[in-house]
């Protein structure tokens, strides 16, 4: 595959924390083992795998965040943006929603008021929402509507790569279903590529064109969702499946 089609390769990727414990020398902790896969252009890659076997930590040696303690996270775009699963971490709770979406090209300082004024609405109005929340704080909105905004401030910079962890656990069901349509329309129109980490089987088979299985910190198995719904070679991938029954 050539570096074209990429927006990301994890290459023997092994990561973990130092931080645990009084004064924050606990004993390392190893979380992610040899792992590899890459990212393509266009592509809804999913990440699947129990509590605690290391999908945010993933994220986090992505953002850089973690650092690897030995292999290579090389990144072909942009640096990708966030979506949590609580839209709460993302959004200021004290700031209206246009100071959120404008605070971000606030910073980068590229565009004059008026510039910044429109590409706020623009993405406003991307992302399904209308002028009336412009307004509002996030505690004035729906969870839907909040999880909208924090899409719509990740994706005000305009990046190509998104990694959303576990963006519609918090939602009910209707709501979900909304949010991936969204998602959906987002990667169409905005030409980007998602990593969308979930516990959520069900929310994956919809989603996403690839998945990567993780047990214990390593990929167990990776391939196209029909690939792993129907022919999953892992006995780890089965239980999960069978679990999700
Ligand atoms: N900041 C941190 N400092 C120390 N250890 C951490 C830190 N964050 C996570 N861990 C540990 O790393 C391991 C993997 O956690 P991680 O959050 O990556 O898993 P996860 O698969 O995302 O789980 P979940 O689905 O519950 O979010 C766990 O044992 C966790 O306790």
């Amino acid at each position: 595959m050539s570096e074209q089609e990429l927006v990301l390769s994890v290459r023997h990727v092994t990561s973990g924390y130092r931080d645990r414990g009084l004064f924050r020398r606990g004993p390392y902790q190893e979380v992610l083992r040899d792992v590899t896969f890459d990212v393509r252009h266009g592509e809804i890659l999913g990440l699947v795998g129990e509590s605690g076997t290391g999908k945010s930590t993933l994220a986090r040696t992505i953002l850089g965040i973690v650092k690897p303690d030995q292999g290579q996270v090389i990144h072909y775009t942009k640096r990708p943006q966030m979506i949590f699963q609580d839209p709460y971490s993302a959004l200021n709770p004290a700031y209206s929603v246009e100071w959120t979406l404008e605070e971000p090209l606030r910073v980068y300082g590229k565009y004059d008021a008026p510039e910044r004024k429109r590409r706020v609405r623009e993405m406003l109005d991307r992302v399904g929402l209308p002028e009336e929340c412009l307004a509002a704080k996030p505690a004035e909105l729906s969870g839907g509507q909040r999880q909208r905004v924090s899409i719509a401030a990740a994706l005000i910079q305009r990046p190509r790569f998104l990694i959303a962890d576990e963006p519609v656990s918090a939602l009910d069901v209707t709501i979900q279903a909304q949010i991936l349509d969204l998602l959906r329309t987002l990667r169409r129109e905005l030409d980007l590529s998602y990593l969308f980490i979930s516990h959520d089987l069900n929310v994956v088979y919809q989603l996403c064109d690839r998945v990567l299985v993780m047990k214990e910190g390593r990929i167990v198995e990776q391939g196209t969702v029909d690939d792993i719904f129907d022919h999953p070679k892992d006995d780890y991938t089965r239980q999960l499946l069978a679990a999700a029954e």
